[in-house]
């Protein structure tokens, strides 16, 4: 397939020649901008309202990496649900591979790949389960048939067919009175938010010849540092 794409010339170059990239700003990224305790979360809600501003698809979406029990690296994208100076939050499967994981090595990073600003924020640190409130609260935020969905999935495991996810999904619905119907549908016992706490944050921002500016914030157990880092 890829033998029909050239896929070694394509690349998009980051900025101007000023300097100045997509995402609006003339000056660069400096190690400056990160002020407070933590650095982290000022500039970063800062950049999510910009990526929220400028309808980039998904602006919350972030990607997930986690090591399993036997070193097995694994990604894939996840919604954040909360951002605050005690962390990002995101919800899912607890008996999920990402779930499994994570029981075993409750560490991950997470990555906002926000390409069309010419910008990413990554975090690494401890992922911690949410309290139960706060899981749901989340759920009852959620619209209805994402909750019966969550409900019926076995998140990772392997099923059948597409008839019998739908199937299973038609059960769980009958249970609690219908897909229209008005039954509380409860929280699953395999579902709930866990939350990264950081240990270090990056901000990148691209701009012209590949030169970019790259900040790296972290957490070294007697306060935060706030360096540049080379591109
Ligand atoms: C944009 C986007 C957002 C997603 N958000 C979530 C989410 O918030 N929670 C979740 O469990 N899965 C979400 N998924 C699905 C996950 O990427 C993944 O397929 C699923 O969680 C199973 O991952 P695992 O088998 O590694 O545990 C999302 C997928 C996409 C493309
Ligand atoms: N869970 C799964 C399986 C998803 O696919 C998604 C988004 O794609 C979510 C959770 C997060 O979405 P929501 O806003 O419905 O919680």
């Amino acid at each position: 397939m890829s033998e029909h794409l050239d896929l070694p010339s394509m690349r998009v170059g980051y900025g101007a020649a000023d300097s100045t990239g997509a995402d609006g700003v003339v000056e660069h990224l400096d190690t400056t901008w990160l002020t407070g305790d933590p650095p982290w979360p000022a500039l970063f809600q800062r950049w999510l309202g910009e990526a929220v501003a400028a309808q980039i698809p998904e602006p919350n979406a972030m990607v997930l990496g986690t090591v399993d029990a036997d070193g097995r690296p694994a990604t894939r994208t996840v919604l954040c649900k909360g951002a605050d100076a005690d962390g990002v939050v995101f919800f899912t499967g607890y008996d999920s591979r990402k779930g499994r994981a994570l029981a075993a090595n409750p560490v991950a990073s997470v990555t906002f790949p926000w390409i069309a600003m010419e910008r990413q924020v990554h975090f690494r640190g401890r992922v911690v389960k949410v309290d139960p409130a706060e899981t749901l609260a989340y759920w009852q935020a959620r619209p209805r048939g994402s909750q019966l969905s969550a409900y019926a999935s076995q998140q990772s495991e392997p099923i059948g067919s597409r008839a019998d996810l739908v199937a299973a999904a038609a059960a769980v619905a009958a249970e609690f009175g219908g897909v229209d119907g008005q039954t509380p549908v409860p929280v699953p016992p395999h579902w709930g938010g866990y939350r990264l706490e950081p240990v270090s944050v990056e901000f990148w921002q691209g701009r012209a010849d590949r030169l970019h500016n790259r900040v790296l914030t972290e957490d070294t157990g007697t306060g935060w540092t706030v360096q540049r880092l080379q591109p």
